[in-house]
């Protein structure tokens, strides 16, 4: 993942110190945007990319189901807002002009908005080439990668167990892979929509990436080329369900474009997850955006390291609980982010979750989750041999205050799907998933 260091951690003598005061405000200056590079982009890659699904065509299906559920609950809660069927094909001419006619998705017609803004996040991603362990280890975001990756430790090795069932929505170029390994789950899904992320994915899930020489995995595994948030994935993976574990990191916010994404994602997710089952995550936390935003001058604030840009429709800087979704900001992080994200309302999130049988078991912000858990020795030793803060030695670079200002911008959470665990678990399938993936193995979705 752009956003973490997949490494295999080198071993660091000593933990030097954690970065405890909170981010007052923001400094230096805002961060360049660079220009996105992005493959197969317009209809041309367009035609190609369907060429490509119809030569893999026996394994692709197409799902245009209403994702809506017919049980009501938890709905007057949400203020009546989330009642309504969302408008898929109405985006604002201000967002038009930024995200869309200048980044050359405005000509795809037949397209909605979110659609093309799903295409234009894969296509971001797709171009992103596995980096070297040397570019790696130079990027100016490194000790940031090195604390993301902590953190998804730190939960991996909090909720997974031994011969889990682990659904990775967004798996990226399977940046996770070791530390499910290191958990010792027994089987392994991969979803993401950017078909050259999940090539990369299979490589590295083969071992034969030149960064990770390392022995095989020893759980099987499937990878799916697919929009989690308008797939009906739990129909796909029925034969799979139901996972003991689901994780979606940096990316559950690409489903709050709208209502219809949202949902679709949660009800994926609460379909596939056995009662009991974990859902751990990781997305921007929207209090501090918002609260950064109000505190600028302007529409743009961030760092030498991140930038956000928040679009002219929304000046007043006011966010009417009326439209909680399709709220879209451009984020730009140093090497690794360049494409629209949209904020998610954390309270929002937690109500619509409920609806779908997912409760909430912990939200910290990255912050408060460092803080809390370096104090317990086995996460103090895994932060030092990730070697975010640095190795203590003097001299050794570590986390710079632009990084942990950037931490501050994410949240982790927790939900769990209600009811009671089954007693037994389910006999493993032993048909499930390949040991060695090739690419015809990544199976294509089309929506
Ligand atoms: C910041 S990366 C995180 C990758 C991985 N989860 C990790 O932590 O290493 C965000 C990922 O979300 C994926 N993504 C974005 N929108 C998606 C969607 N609608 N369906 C599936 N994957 C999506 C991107 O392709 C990208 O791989």
């Amino acid at each position: 993942c752009p956003l973490c260091s997949s490494t295999q951690p080198p071993h660091s003598p000593a933990l030097s110190s954690v970065p405890r005061e909170s981010v007052a405000g923001t400094s230096g200056q805002a961060a360049h945007h660079r220009g996105g590079g992005s493959t197969l982009v317009g209809k041309r890659g367009r035609r190609i990319r369907e060429e490509q699904r119809r030569q893999i065509g026996k394994r692709s299906i197409s799902h245009q189901q209403d994702p809506l559920p017919s049980r009501t609950k938890a709905k007057a809660a949400i203020a009546g807002v989330m009642n309504k069927r969302p408008r898929e094909d109405e985006p604002s001419s201000s967002q038009k002009r930024q995200f869309g006619a200048g980044g050359g998705y405005g000509e795809q017609e037949g397209y909605s908005e979110e659609r093309i803004s799903a295409q234009r996040v894969a296509d971001h991603y797709s171009a992103r080439s596995n980096q070297t362990l040397e570019e790696r280890e130079n990027s100016p975001i490194i000790h940031l990668k090195k604390l993301n990756n902590w953190i998804k430790s730190v939960l991996v090795q909090l909720y997974a167990r031994p011969g889990d069932c682990v659904l990775d929505l967004a798996c990226g170029k399977g940046g996770d892979l070791i530390k499910w390994d290191k958990a010792k789950v027994g089987y392994y899904v991969g979803v993401d929509i950017a078909e050259g992320s999940i090539k990369d994915c299979m490589t590295r899930y083969n071992g034969d990436s030149d960064q990770q020489r390392r022995k095989k995995f020893s759980f099987p595994a499937r990878l799916i080329c697919a929009d989690c948030y308008e797939t009906r994935l739990d129909e796909y993976l029925r034969e799979d369900a139901p996972f003991d574990i689901c994780s979606c990191q940096f990316a559950m916010h690409y489903s709050w474009s709208t209502e219809a994404r949202a949902r679709q994602a949660l009800a994926n997710i609460s379909a596939l997850l056995r009662p009991g089952g974990t859902f751990i995550g990781t997305m921007p936390d929207a209090n501090v955006i918002i609260k950064r935003l109000r505190e600028s001058e302007g529409m743009e604030f961030g760092n030498s390291v991140y930038c956000i840009t928040f679009g002219e429709e929304y000046t007043e800087k006011k966010f009417p609980a009326s439209r909680p979704f399709g709220i879209k900001y451009k984020f730009h992080l140093e090497d690794a982010v360049d494409c629209p994200e949209w904020v998610v309302p954390f309270h929002l999130f937690k109500l619509l979750a409920e609806e779908y049988d997912l409760e909430l078991v912990l939200m910290k912000n990255f912050h408060e989750f460092v803080h809390d858990y370096v104090q317990r020795p086995e996460f103090a030793d895994l932060m030092r041999r990730l070697g975010p803060l640095g190795d203590g030695r003097s001299g050794q670079s570590t986390l710079s205050q632009d990084e942990w200002e950037a931490s501050y911008l994410y949240l982790a959470f927790v939900l769990r799907k209600r009811g009671p665990p089954p007693s037994q678990r389910r006999a493993n399938n032993p048909n499930r998933g390949k040991t060695f993936l090739a690419e015809e193995d990544i199976e294509f979705l089309s929506i």
